[in-house]
């Protein structure tokens, strides 16, 4: 709703208040038309202020309504009557202007923001465009290309920027209400023709048509298959070719047709599953609400390697003490050398002051005593990692939490190996970890609430989305990854390349396919694990050496890593590159000959294997490893495993997720399709169908935020 009151004699306040945000609610939007019509038929009232409560202007549409019917007024008719009153319509922008928000404002006479407010356009974040009127006004009032950039990209600008871009009106360090009440008076009486927004003409620059060819040439090439950012340059460019009035048509045209497609529906549920993930639970019942982080003021982190090197620097830039320890006196002097750079570039990026002096670099492990958490990274070897909790527990201060950054290596095993089996916990870091957003907080069976508590919060204040998920081989991500593997490999035994297969994956939406990825990653990663996992066997031909446990297994990864193919490091992989080191992937003639000759000598006979096998057959058997792992209890939602996905593993967000896109596709679809290659190929458990997701699908495709229910109910009745 919107509250009204008369301030300073002669001025109008409207209050948004629908917290926490001031979203435009159908109740907000009543609220703010029935206050405009009260403002401008009160003869004493000379002026309007809108605000919003507590500090925030608006963060724009309500998105919990759109999957509702529309109810309560449109927003562009609210945006028109404000822009037509008679009397000057001052927005004071207080915290944020997003979206439906900043277009409330731009309909407004005057805009005065405070200096720490943001504003912005996300709805392409969304699978959206500005609906009110946004795209209309934008580049009316700061020009094509300044519009184009914050409406394609849905980057929030500071205050500064936006006076700077000629948004905002004014920009103070006081209290923004109070300024804009001043600024109120001061403009009554004074001609708004000249403020109404929609009558500017828009500029047209020389080079206009490069200007929008640059602009959908950029978008195309970040877009990965979105499609809103693309409708975005459309609906811009209707306010340079059509009047207002026909740009307005354009501008809704555009936004209906993205607001029914299936990736703006993506876009909203991923939205909210990257919130829900913060209401945790764990399955031995743990919760957000009831478990207590313990405070954390000093870290430690063991082992220097690519992973400690980033994982420090996360932690001094999010302000901890930090205490990094490497006992190779040579790896110490490089890691400070390569933890410097990295400060030093984050801080020119974001413009914050150097963390070094944070930093206390230490080549023992006696160094570590009165921390209050240690993070281990060394080397992904269970002996190793074993003898180090053995030293920890040993030197650490009583009640020290205990945590691993092993990125799928049994958790409750290494706790075996303290006094305090209950104060450990897995924090696993994706590469580069003081970049990637994802933070798999990995609890054990006897890891206790507060403990999963603290690393949770510890993921929030490193800039993380922590998501907290029990312990298995390979956690939630890696686990899922394995089937996925499996299937790629399957499919070049069978007649497919690596180029195939990813283009595939990339065209539905990855930044890379799977065999690129995998040479990123370096091929030696999956063999030591495969190698731990004991399915890595001499025997190179005949029906053994493709047969493990009963199940088909593809040798094809170990034996190019027998040959020293281990991806960009050694400039050989799936894919050739100009050297070691080298970044872009080209065909490898010598691979296809590989292949052949492979299949030849295991009597393979390659086919023609088409697009909807390969995303089917890759996606489905990751898919059903996800029913799997929240059958087990080892994620305790579909958002969990789509935020992991999204976050950790390039899952394209405007596909949601893989639990949400299996959704999409249907469930009885996903179990008919896994059922008719499991026929194909019997030797393949992956393709079975796991109960959950039969039942689910049994069950008429329930909407995903349903799913739940069914996974609680006890494992029996699955
Ligand atoms: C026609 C028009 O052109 C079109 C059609 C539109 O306008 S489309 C809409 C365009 N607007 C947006 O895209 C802004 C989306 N929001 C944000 O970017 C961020 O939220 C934030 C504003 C920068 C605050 O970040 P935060 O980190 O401080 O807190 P939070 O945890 O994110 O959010 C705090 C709580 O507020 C909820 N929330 C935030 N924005 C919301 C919104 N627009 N509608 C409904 N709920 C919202 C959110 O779910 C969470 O709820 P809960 O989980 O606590 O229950």
């Amino acid at each position: 709703m919107a509250l009204y009151s008369r301030v300073s004699g002669s001025v109008g306040m409207i209050t948004l208040q629908n917290p926490p945000v001031n979203a435009l609610s159908a109740a907000v939007r009543q609220g703010i038309v029935d206050m405009m019509h009260r403002a401008l038929s009160e003869p004493e009232v000379k002026s309007v202020v809108i605000c919003g409560q507590n500090g925030k202007f608006c963060g724009g549409a309500d998105i919990r309504e759109f999957g509702a019917k529309m109810t309560g007024p449109p927003l562009v008719p609210m945006v028109h009557l404000i822009e037509a009153a008679s009397k000057p319509v001052v927005a004071a922008i207080e915290g944020i202007a997003l979206g439906g928000g900043l277009e409330l404002a731009l309909s407004c006479h005057y805009r005065i923001a405070h200096s720490k407010a943001r504003l912005g356009f996300p709805e392409v974040a969304l699978g959206l465009l500005p609906g009110a009127g946004g795209t209309q006004r934008l580049p009316r009032l700061i020009g094509v290309p300044a519009a184009l950039d914050l409406i394609t990209t849905g980057r929030h600008v500071t205050a500064a920027e936006a006076r700077q871009l000629g948004i905002v009106d004014e920009v103070t360090d006081l209290n923004a209400v109070d300024a804009a009440v001043k600024f109120a008076q001061s403009v009554t009486g004074k001609s708004l023709d000249a403020r109404r927004i929609s009558t500017y003409p828009c500029p047209r620059p020389p080079d206009l048509d490069a200007i929008f060819e640059r602009a959908m040439q950029q978008v195309r090439r970040s877009a990965r298959g979105a499609i809103a950012p693309g409708t975005c340059v459309q609906a811009v460019h209707a306010a340079v070719t059509l009047p207002y009035a026909k740009g307005m048509e354009r501008e809704r045209e555009l936004f209906s047709l993205l607001f029914t497609s299936g990736q703006a529906r993506a876009l909203q549920y991923y939205f909210f599953a990257q919130r829900a993930v913060s209401r945790w639970s764990t399955a031995n019942g743990a919760r957000w609400d009831t478990s207590k982080p313990r405070p954390v003021r000093k870290a430690a982190v063991i082992g220097l390697g690519t992973m400690g090197r980033g994982i420090t620097v996360s932690l001094a830039q999010a302000g901890f003490s930090v205490v990094a320890v490497e006992t190779q006196e040579k790896q110490l002097s490089e890691a400070k050398q390569a933890v410097s750079g990295m400060l030093e570039r984050g801080a020119k990026r974001r413009g914050v002051p150097l963390a070094h002096d944070k930093i206390k670099y230490s080549c023992s492990v006696q160094a570590v005593a009165d921390v209050d958490l240690v993070i281990e990274a060394v080397f992904e070897d269970m002996a190793l990692k074993k003898t180090v909790f053995q030293q920890l527990s040993a030197i650490c201060k009583p009640g020290v939490l205990l945590c691993t950054n092993t990125s799928g290596l049994d958790i409750d095993e290494l706790a075996s190996q303290t006094q305090s089996p209950e104060l450990v916990v897995g924090m696993h870091f994706f590469a580069p970890a003081h970049v990637m957003q994802l933070l798999e907080v990995v609890y054990g069976p006897r890891s206790s609430p507060e403990v999963v508590a603290t690393a949770m919060q510890m993921g929030k204040k490193m800039g993380k989305v922590s998501v907290a998920v029990g312990n298995c081989r390979g956690f939630v991500g890696n686990r899922m990854l394995k089937p996925y593997l499996e299937q790629a490999f399957f499919l070049l035994e069978e007649g497919a390349t690596p180029e195939q297969v990813d283009q595939v994956l990339e065209e539905f939406g990855f930044a890379m396919g799977v065999f690129k990825v995998s040479d990123l990653s370096g091929l030696d990663v999956g063999w030591k694990v495969r190698k731990a996992d004991g399915l890595v066997s001499p025997a190179s031909t005949g029906t053994s050496a493709r047969i493990r446990g009963g199940s088909r297994y593809s040798p094809l990864g170990d034996l190019l890593c027998e040959r020293g193919r281990f991806g960009q490091k050694t400039g050989r992989g799936w894919y050739q590159y100009d050297k070691p080191g080298g970044r872009v992937a080209k065909p490898d003639p010598w691979l296809h000959g590989f292949l052949e000759e492979y299949r030849a000598q295991h009597g393979l006979v390659a086919r023609h294997i088409d697009h909807q096998e390969v995303l089917e057959r890759c996606l489905y058997a990751l898919i059903n490893e996800g029913f799997q792992i929240l059958q087990d209890g080892i994620a305790a939602g579909p958002e969990d495993i789509d935020v992991i996905y999204v976050l950790g593993y390039g899952w394209p967000r405007h596909r949601g997720g893989p639990m949400f896109y299996a959704g999409q596709v249907g469930l009885d679809k996903v179990v008919e399709r896994l059922e008719h290659y499991q026929q194909i190929h019997p030797d393949v458990p992956g393709l079975q169908p796991c109960s959950l997701l039969r039942k689910l699908a049994a069950s008429g495709n329930p909407a995903i935020h349903k799913w739940r229910e069914v996974i609680q109910k006890p494992r029996s009745q699955l």
